[in-house]
């Protein structure tokens, strides 16, 4: 019960829906025991009796009693699963929000199909045992609890007999729950990855087709799929064991009462209703026996689920606000005081002693092979990883003593490949802001000379766009992203390979739209191509995570390091390209 001792928090201020379903559960149970004891009275008082004048009167005292039975069960029914619905609600929102402050290492590791499988079926498979499981639990106890007693009224022999059985379910039970529970665990974990299959597939389709894997992708799903059916058929093997054997103990017993009741009818012992009662009565105890097997089994998908919803509200927020973190505007000066950065424990560096100073509204140009740490430099300004050792510094002062919220608010990025959502252009545009004005939103979009192909779509800033920006070329895509950033009208701006997947004619608009951009805000533009960063403050190139060179485009282009290497490279010929289409 540890894992919902865990989770209490979150169902138990709705208590009072549990509390009304227990107590009209109560009702239900208690309703349902009369039955058997009408029956009794019905043969032993009427039909023996041969006062057949008393019948309408039972059967219209049975059916006031069906009524409120009725009645009580729809408000049981209703709060419990008023009960279960609030609660996961409120666990579905707890673990979206641990979602939003989980830092980017967390994300690194995480599978996409695996998060959403725990914030869907995992939560639902909690909701399942805290709507009905607990109840269903009560009630197995209660029908058990009342059954005895009326059958200890009735006959103590035959009651012992019947509960003799029990010990009989209960080790079967127990044994069943052993074996059910590791088993629903692994159900869990197949669909987690069943679902990041999917997920990934979806993704990367394009990927997928251009490089003609359908095939290899359909036979990776089957396995999957073939894992998750497995997992599933053992589970069901284990139950189909394990029910049958609880159902034979029930029959034995009612062949016990059969016997041995019988016997005493005929000797004048017990009454032919009381008997009749019995049938009725031992059922109440061994269908929720059996039934408590159903229960184990949502408790144990449930406990499988729980634990897997905690693991991530339990997962540790490597990246959080101190205590006395402010909130303040910035400048956008950025200092790097020796900076090393390492990702992963047993990982080579990825920075080593970096060290820079760039004033507010500077333009720094960052190039390097791929893997040089680029990108790792301009995630560390607004804190998605941690340094090792060294201080990043803005303002003068460390990144962490800033509000994270306030300090990634004042840090634009366009990306090479900038996430656009699926919705309209004007949501995608001023999603970072969404109380700026149409105007702004135009603004931005002129800026970022985004605005005339958006005016020319037949519904403008109402275009609905597809899951990954679909039906947008990648350099319109690009220009939202840029527009996007604008609006947060952020100190420092980062631009990682902003223009690297665009033909030369968007990638020359582009720029003129950065260059626009980049006016008073500390920008980082990370670039393969000189093109992008030569009108720079300051280039730094580096090597294996080490700043090996630095310096203007005029220095470096004459100073017989990396820098000159690549400008003979690729500059020679495009510069002239560039030069005539300015
Ligand atoms: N999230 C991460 N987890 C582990 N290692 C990482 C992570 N991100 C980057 N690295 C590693 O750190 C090193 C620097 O990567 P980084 O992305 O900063 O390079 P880059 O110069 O920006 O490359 P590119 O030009 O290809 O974008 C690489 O060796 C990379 O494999």
């Amino acid at each position: 019960m540890d894992i919902f001792k865990r989770l209490k928090p979150f169902f138990w201020p709705y208590k009072k829906y549990l509390f009304t379903s227990l107590a009209f559960l109560l009702v239900v149970v208690a309703i349902t025991v009369v039955y058997p004891i009408v029956l009794q009275l019905t043969i032993d008082e009427v039909v023996l009796m041969e006062r057949y004048s008393l019948i309408p009167y039972i059967a219209g005292g049975f059916f006031l009693i069906m009524i409120v039975k009725s009645i009580s069960a729809f408000i049981h029914q209703y709060t419990g699963d008023l009960f279960g619905v609030t609660a996961v609600y409120k666990i579905r929102e707890a673990l979206y929000d641990k979602l939003q402050v989980l830092s980017f290492k967390y994300y690194d590791n995480a599978r996409t199909g695996d998060l959403m499988a725990r914030q869907t079926t995992d939560v639902n498979g909690v909701r399942n045992f805290i709507s009905s499981g607990i109840s269903d639990l009560v009630e197995i106890t209660m029908l058990i609890l009342f059954s005895l007693g009326v059958m200890f009224y009735y006959s103590i022999p035959l009651a012992l007999i019947t509960m003799a059985s029990i010990p009989f379910l209960a080790v079967v039970v127990f044994q069943f729950d052993r074996r059910v529970h590791p088993a629903f665990r692994g159900v869990r974990r197949s669909f987690g990855r069943l679902n990041t299959r999917v997920q990934e597939n979806v993704s990367g389709m394009d990927t997928v087709k251009s490089l003609s894997k359908e095939d290899f992708e359909i036979s990776r799903f089957s396995d999957s799929n073939e894992d998750y059916r497995q997992h599933y058929l053992f589970t069901s093997r284990i139950w189909s064991r394990y029910f049958p054997v609880m159902e034979l103990i029930g029959n034995i017993c009612v062949v016990l009462l059969l016997a041995f009741g019988g016997a005493l009818v005929a000797n004048g012992d017990l009454s032919l209703g009381a008997l009749v009662a019995f049938f009725s009565l031992v059922w109440y105890i061994m269908d929720p026996l059996v039934d408590l097997g159903f229960v184990i089994n949502t408790y144990s998908q449930a406990k499988a689920s729980g634990e897997r919803i905690l693991e991530i509200l339990d997962a540790k927020e490597d990246v959080i606000d101190q205590e006395d973190a402010v909130d303040i505007p910035i400048t956008g000066h950025v200092t790097f005081r020796d900076v090393t950065l390492t990702y992963t424990q047993n990982d080579e560096r990825a920075l080593k002693q970096i060290n820079f100073d760039a004033p507010p509204g500077t333009i720094i140009g960052l190039m390097g092979a791929t893997g040089s740490g680029k990108t790792s430099i301009t995630q560390l300004i607004p804190r998605f990883y941690e340094p090792e050792q060294g201080e990043v510094l803005i303002d003068g002062r460390p990144v962490i003593d800033y509000q994270l919220r306030a300090l990634r608010q004042q840090i634009g990025f366009v990306l090479q490949e900038s996430f656009l959502f699926s919705t309209t252009i004007r949501e995608n545009i001023r999603y970072g802001d969404p109380s700026i004005s149409e105007e702004q939103i135009i603004d931005a979009a002129k800026r970022a000379q985004a605005h005339d192909f958006i005016s020319q779509m037949p519904n403008g800033y109402d275009t609905m766009l597809g899951e990954r920006g679909m039906g947008l070329s990648g350099g319109q895509k690009q220009r939202i992203a840029i527009a996007r950033a604008i609006c947060i009208n952020p100190a420092i701006l980062v631009l990682d390979d902003a223009t690297s997947a665009v033909d030369m004619d968007t990638e020359f608009k582009i720029q003129k739209a950065l260059k626009e951009v980049m006016k008073g805000r500390t920008t980082f533009i990370i670039a393969h191509r000189i093109a992008s960063v030569k009108h720079a403050d300051a280039i730094l190139v580096l090597e294996n995570g080490e700043i090996v060179e630095r310096g203007t485009h005029k220095t470096l282009v004459h100073n017989q390091g990396p820098y000159e290497r690549i400008y003979n490279i690729q500059y020679q010929d495009r510069e002239q390209v560039l030069e005539t289409s300015t």
